[in-house]
């Protein structure tokens, strides 16, 4: 992908999973995750309790790590802040951030326009994303049955605990972007800030951003399954998030559209909680290495979608061994998966169960990791593989990695 324009001067640019990451957008942990309790953690996809204290030191390390390393961070709640500074544009988000919430009783919404809308804008966003409470708020009193009869349900507005997973909400692919559709209630509003940061934000409005797919759709993605493995070929993991409905509309647009991307390979992986992403068992860490969870191998099907010279697609289910069907896609005679805890069966399901597999690389051959999966990362290390450690004790518990907590919008062109 030569190009004469300057990467900086780009707003998305994403050709690789490996290439010297430019700039990537996190969202540093907040009074979300505080409203967490034990009642709801199921259905906002949390297994335990962060102590938020701690998980905001390990994300900071893990941003200090990045910029460290040459990578400019940007965060959803800044990028947002900017947009919402436009009283027109913050009344617009107000609104389509109530309707998505279900707040339907007009005496209910009016209460929690006000209340958000006397805040200053950083304080209104972290309240959207903290959630809020019903002792929060006080309501006019209405002469209705349910004015009267209160449910126990402790908030009005759910908190976003998952906010913190960026990789999720959308995906740079090229030089476009996915929104993604989230499968659960739990995470679906998330995507309301990239929708309002990519179409009213300085550094995306005007850039003719196209969008593979958007978050108005009815079949779910998520940015999690979602890799690119070089300018020609992605990985899309067909999972317990993301449909073959997405990746056949999202296949249509790219495969299609004016890009240099030729081929989508799509992994069958089960749909199980510990393998929700893709991500989560499969990541590109150099030119020819991966990592992988052994738990996948054997129940691995793959398909390829290519599109025809009429435009429709066309799918092969190519029967290969993983190897061979990654060194066909990438041009290589041989590529090496890493298996996560060294393929034994007790460190592997711990080290994946911890995001062992979820490397975010930042230059080919140089990852950042978790630092409890020490056995993967060792054999990262004996594989020749530059792996740089962040603490994890809390943030773990989030069920994400470092490849999780990151969307890269930049990244230099592999040669
Ligand atoms: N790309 C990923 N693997 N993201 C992990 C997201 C974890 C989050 N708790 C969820 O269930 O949605």
């Amino acid at each position: 992908m030569e190009s004469c324009v300057s990467i900086d001067s780009l707003s998305i640019n994403v050709y690789s999973e490996i290439g010297v990451l430019k700039k990537v957008l996190l969202h540093r942990p907040g009074k979300e995750i505080e409203n967490l309790v034990p009642d709801y953690l199921g259905r906002l996809l949390f297994d335990d309790i962060p102590y938020l204290k701690v998980a905001q030191q390990e994300h900071d390390k893990f941003s200090d790590v990045l910029r460290e390393n040459g990578v400019e961070v940007v965060y959803v709640e800044n990028l947002i802040a900017d947009v919402l500074n436009d009283d027109d544009i913050k009344n617009e988000f107000v609104e389509e951030f109530l309707n998505e919430s279900g707040i339907i009783l007009p005496v209910l919404k009016d209460a929690l326009k006000e209340y958000l809308l006397s805040m200053n804008t950083e304080e209104m966003i972290d309240t959207i994303i903290a959630g809020i409470r019903k002792d929060d708020v006080k309501l006019k009193k209405v002469n209705s049955l349910s004015g009267i009869i209160k449910d126990d349900y402790p908030f009005y507005l759910d908190p976003m605990p998952n906010l913190y997973f960026t990789r999720d909400i959308g995906a740079s692919i090229g030089n476009g972007l996915s929104i993604s559709r989230m499968k659960t209630e739990a995470r679906r509003r998330e995507t309301l800030f990239i929708k309002y940061i990519h179409k009213y934000h300085d550094l995306f409005k005007d850039a003719n951003i196209p969008l593979w797919y958007d978050r108005t759709m009815p079949f779910s993605i998520e940015g999690g399954d979602e890799l690119i493995l070089s300018d020609e070929v992605m990985a899309i993991g067909c999972s317990e998030r993301t449909s073959s409905e997405a990746i056949e509309i999202l296949a249509k647009n790219l495969l299609n559209g004016d890009t240099s991307f030729k081929k989508i390979l799509v992994f069958e992986i089960p749909k199980a909680r510990s393998f929700m992403h893709l991500d989560t068992v499969f990541t590109m860490v150099d030119y020819d290495k991966f990592t992988i969870h052994s738990g996948i191998q054997g129940n691995l099907n793959v398909y390829e979608i290519s599109s025809g010279s009429d435009g429709t697609l066309k799918y092969r289910n190519d029967t290969n061994s993983l190897e061979n069907i990654l060194s066909n896609a990438l041009g290589l005679d041989y590529v090496e998966l890493i298996k996560c805890g060294g393929g034994d069966p007790i460190i592997s399901g711990r080290e994946q169960w911890n995001d062992g597999s979820n490397t975010l690389a930042i230059a080919p051959g140089v990852v950042v990791t978790y630092e409890r999966n020490y056995v993967s990362n060792e054999l990262l290390e004996k594989k020749g593989i530059k792996v740089l450690r962040i603490p994890s004790a809390e943030l773990s518990r989030g069920r994400g990695g470092p490849r999780c907590m990151s969307m890269p919008l930049v990244r230099e062109n592999l040669r």
